[in-house]
């Protein structure tokens, strides 16, 4: 039977710390002799961030961590969309809508859906599909997004109506305060997300949206960084202090959790559009439940920090300028892989310090 959602998901429970990352931070130790950064990373390997279900093949990892999680949460990123992160190339994926995209996606889902059913006593927590609506507010001149925006639409909505059969509790991705958050895309966000949470209909198990997935933002900046000049909303908080209501007018009390995995150190960046491998990031503040904010559910750390944004090498398929950018660190290993350089200077940078 499918349970009944009851409310803040993370109330009272302990989060599953991801093997899978903790792995890749061991590894990372052991490249590194310094006694005093070795012990720094290894706090790392304790820090619970989300588990990327970023192809159909990762599927098959999901029995092994939910047996692993038992009663504590796990942490899960749906990311394989069709035609995937249709704005840049860093992150393009397996599937395409020209090549059985739809139907694919649906058999990914579907093959998580029932992982989780299989599984007793566990709690899914996961975020849908990062940047993919997003890209719908703001970049439908761009033909690779405005021609599959009824589809990405369409596969959004089956993964938030087969995942609620689960009893999954979904956050949608809502950009961040620096794309989202102006004043010219707030409104339109508000509208297109209260859509797909009506079409896909309205369950409880949509608890909200997920902020600053991947992104570098202050939850409360001590002040704006100038980067920010032209929107009120310079941080996630604002920025989410302003959605809220517009979603709560359209019927939907969305709650929210906030990616602060990058999040330590601000002012960083020379413009608030560049994302890729940004210099002088740190790991920011810590998971908690205790936010300070009644619309957020959890601060929590959804890009695990480390695994690349995207490839510094010009002639790669997937290279985004980017990622060859003025902030951006170089050289850069393909989005998803390990990069150690980057790693240890947000280790370094971490704000609280480690
Ligand atoms: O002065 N004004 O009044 C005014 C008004 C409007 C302005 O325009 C706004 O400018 C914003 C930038 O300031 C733009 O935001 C950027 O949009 C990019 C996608 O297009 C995002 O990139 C994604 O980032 C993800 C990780 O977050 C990656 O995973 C993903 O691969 C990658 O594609 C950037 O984060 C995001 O910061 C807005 O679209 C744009 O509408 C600007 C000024
Ligand atoms: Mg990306």
């Amino acid at each position: 039977a499918v349970p009944t959602a009851s409310g803040n998901p993370y109330t009272g429970k302990s989060v599953w710390n991801s093997e899978y990352y903790a792995s890749e931070v061991y590894a990372a130790a052991a490249l590194v002799t310094d006694t005093a950064l070795k012990a720094k990373i290894s706090k790392v390997a304790s820090i619970p961030t989300f588990t990327w279900f970023d192809t159909m093949a990762k599927v098959a990892d999901l029995p092994g961590y939910l047996q692993a999680a038992g009663s504590s949460i796990l942490q899960i990123v749906v990311y394989d969309l069709p035609n995937r992160d249709c704005h840049a190339n860093a992150s393009n994926g397996e599937l395409t809508y020209a090549n059985n995209g739809a139907a694919l996606y649906q058999q990914y889902i579907d093959g998580i859906t029932a992982a989780i059913k299989a599984s007793s006593g566990s709690t899914v927590v996961a975020v849908i599909e990062p940047d993919s609506l997003a890209n719908l507010v703001t970049n439908l001149s761009d033909s690779r997004c405005s021609s599959v925006q009824d589809q990405y639409k369409a596969s959004v909505v089956y993964a938030l109506k087969t995942l609620a059969t689960a009893g999954v509790y979904m956050y949608i991705d809502a950009g961040h305060a620096g794309w989202l958050g102006w004043p010219a895309n707030i409104s339109p966000a508000a509208t297109l997300f209260a859509q797909i949470y009506t079409s896909a209909g309205s369950s409880p198990f949509i608890r909200g949206l997920a902020t600053n997935v991947a992104n570098y933002n202050a939850l409360t900046a001590a002040s704006p960084d100038p980067i920010t000049s032209g929107n009120s909303n310079y941080d996630e908080t604002h920025y989410i202090n302003a959605l809220a209501p517009m979603l709560a007018s359209s019927g939907w009390n969305a709650q929210f959790i906030v990616d602060l995995g990058r999040s330590g150190k601000q002012n960083i960046r020379t413009a608030w559009g560049n994302w890729c491998n940004i210099k002088g990031a740190g790991f920011g503040l810590h998971p908690t439940t205790n936010t300070g904010n009644s619309y957020i559910d959890a601060i929590v750390w959804v890009k695990p920090g480390g695994e690349c944004d995207g490839t510094s090498n010009t002639s790669a398929v997937r290279y985004d300028s980017m990622c060859g950018g003025v902030d951006a660190k170089v050289p850069a290993p393909e989005a998803g892989q390990w990069f150690q350089d980057y790693f240890l200077d947000l280790v370094n940078n971490a704000d609280p310090a480690l």
